[in-house]
């Protein structure tokens, strides 16, 4: 996991052996995704690239032809003057075609190599923990991979074939040159380089200046997203946060792209300059042929070749040094996904299906847990014994580590020191699934799935599809029966109004749908219910709580409705992420401690 104290925007500019690594896996991917139309497009390249001087060649025998044809008057060589004609159009129309051809097949690829990257991503997210993805160090690469994703890996490989085709342009221009006037091979390069020194001046400035401000660009992303978002609208316009909001955005966008103006001024300028010092050099070229051309050197068929030769080669040296710099500057960014697929994830998962102490069920063993980066730990030395058929009580004040306590019961932390085992074996060592699958947990705050009830209720087993009977126990566990009977298409109904169709909950709906969630799983042996307050009502708690548990489950309850809690076996009352006071309900009332005095001030009201 990245180290919290080095929590800073990565501005390094990567090595070139981490960018020359970067590219070949870039093309690792491209080979594995599509190989059949990565060939075609290549093929495709070599072709369109040896088109153009050929056709430059045949003009240059054109004009010779014809004046040939002049010359002699001969029907031969008038026919063979216009047969030329032909020839290049021929392959004027060929290279229309091929072109509009390869557009089409680089379009294709774009979409596949953007699939196949952000599959990549979503499969490396779905592996970290939830401490790892926590981090924000690993949200970071996350959004900056998820930003490249499609745009900078094909970027690059497209500058692979620009670069194919630009090379190929050029040693077919060269054979053509070599055999007439091999110096203006060397001024072709010459001409390239101004443009060239100046991009590869500036684009490891833009990459320096993006990584840089990405803290920034995640706060704008977040303020633009409280604007659009429909949660967060109803405070936005009751409060009036609209505009202060759209202030502060305004604000980050001048702060982060004044530097930007200012860099990309300078990029034009600077750029500008360098590609008239280029153009000049390619002009004195230019006026050197004419001038042969006048001393009668050269034909008006070779002068006519020779600079149209000049003019490709000027552009293709312009495409392959353009096509060195761009791909220079997105493997920088190509980089950046590479990083997020090689940070390291938490260890193995672990794969054993049972314990060796069948029917013990949760233990936590002086377990202590501390956020990465926080000061002070979340949870010291806790420790108790949930056996199966027993109820346990969570309460303290907000902040006092219940749902931290929560979570590292089901697996989702790791202690920093103790253990917490499951039919005495450490939660670490269980097979993820097979563990989830013991647990049942209404999470706090839960997620509101827009998708179907259905989905809803089902993401509680993996989203593997319910039989009706056990989704109707699920739904009646958590007193949704009635909800969903009443919806347009009962569990079928698309929920969320972010949908035309959809239906909007409300919070306490939502809320039923994700204890019913924590229910479709009727194996799980334990349940855990993290202030289920809005689900349940103060009545239906108190009846969920006084229900005998079915053999062999047992209940982790927090509740802030102390008088819910009265029988449960045991209550652990946390206060600064330690065990104040524990024991059951009459105990802790003995004890006359914080317990029994939040006790008597919830009961106090109803007494008087
Ligand atoms: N993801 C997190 N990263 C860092 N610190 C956290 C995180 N979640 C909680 N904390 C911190 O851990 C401590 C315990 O939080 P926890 O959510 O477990 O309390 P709680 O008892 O469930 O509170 P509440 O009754 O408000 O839900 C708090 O000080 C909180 O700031």
């Amino acid at each position: 996991m990245p180290d919290p104290d080095t929590d800073q925007p990565d501005e390094h500019v990567p090595s070139w052996r981490d960018r020359l690594s970067a590219a070949a896996r870039t093309l690792a991917i491209i080979g594995r995704t599509r190989p059949a139309l990565t060939a075609v497009i290549v093929g495709l390249t070599i072709v369109v690239a040896l088109l153009p001087p050929a056709a430059l060649y045949v003009s240059k025998l054109l004009i010779d032809g014809v004046l040939l044809a002049i010359d002699t008057g001969l029907e031969a060589d008038r026919r063979a003057a216009l047969q030329l004609v032909g020839v290049e159009a021929a392959i004027l129309a060929v290279l229309l075609v091929l072109r509009r051809g390869l557009v089409f097949q680089k379009s294709r690829l774009h979409a596949e190599l953007g699939f196949a990257v952000s599959r990549l991503i979503l499969d490396k997210a779905n592996r970290f923990s939830l401490a790892e993805i926590e981090h924000p160090k690993v949200q970071e690469m996350l959004i900056h991979a998820k930003q490249f994703a499609s745009a900078r890996p094909y970027g690059l490989v497209v500058r692979g074939f620009d670069l194919l085709q630009a090379s190929v342009t050029l040693v077919s221009i060269t054979v053509l040159l070599a055999v007439s006037a091999p110096w203006l091979i060397g001024l072709m390069v010459l001409g390239g380089l101004p443009s060239f020194i100046g991009n590869v001046r500036f684009s490891g400035d833009s990459y320096r200046f993006y990584t840089a401000r990405s803290p920034q660009l995640r706060e704008r992303n977040y303020l633009e997203s409280l604007v659009t978002n429909e949660a967060a609208a109803r405070e936005r316009l009751h409060y009036g946060l609209g505009r202060p909001l759209l202030e502060r955005f305004t604000d980050l966008f001048h702060d982060m792209h004044g530097g930007d103006r200012a860099l990309q001024g300078r990029q034009a300028i600077i750029g500008s300059l360098l590609g008239v010092a280029g153009s000049i050099i390619f002009l004195g070229g230019k006026v050197w042929i004419v001038a042969v051309t006048i001393a009668g050197r050269f034909s008006l068929g070779q002068m006519t070749m020779l600079i149209g030769l000049l003019k490709q080669g000027q552009n293709a040296v312009n495409a392959l040094l353009g096509a060195v710099t761009g791909s220079y500057e997105d493997v920088l960014y190509v980089t950046r996904l590479f990083a997020l697929l090689d940070a390291k994830e938490g260890g193995a998962p672990g794969t054993a299906v049972k314990g060796p102490l069948p029917g013990d069920g949760l233990r936590f063993d002086q377990v202590s847990f501390s956020y990465p980066g926080a000061a002070t730990p979340a949870l010291t030395d806790i420790s108790f014994h949930l056996p199966p058929g027993t109820r346990l009580g969570l309460v303290g004040v907000n902040g006092s580590g219940k749902t931290t306590l929560v979570k590292l019961a089901a697996g989702l932390y790791r202690p920093d020191r103790g253990q917490v085992t499951l039919d005495g074996l450490d939660l670490t060592r269980w097979d993820p699934v097979s563990l989830a699958g013991r647990v049942g947990v209404m999470f706090q705050p839960h997620v509101n799935y827009k998708l179907s009830v259905r989905d809803n209720v089902e993401a509680g087993t993996g989203l593997r599809e319910l039989p009706p009977e056990a989704m109707e126990r699920a739904l009646a566990a958590a007193q949704a029966g009635e909800l969903v009977a009443g919806l347009p298409d009962g569990v079928e109904t698309r929920l969320s109004k972010r949908f035309a169709e959809g239906v909007e909950l409300s919070g306490g709906q939502w809320q039923r749908l994700a204890m019913a969630r924590a229910h479709a799983n009727e194996h799980a042996d334990i349940l855990i219910l993290d202030e289920p307050t809005a689900a349940l009502d103060a009545e239906a708690e108190a009846a969920f709580m006084a229900r005998p548990l079915a053999p062999g489950r047992s209940l982790i309850l927090i509740s802030h409705r102390l008088s819910n809690l009265r029988t449960a076996d045991q209550i652990i009352l946390l206060e600064g992420g330690r065990i104040a006071e524990a024991g059951d309900h009459a105990t802790l009332i003995g004890q006359a401690g914080s317990y029994a005095a939040l006790f008597d001030l919830q009961a106090d009201p109803y007494r008087h």
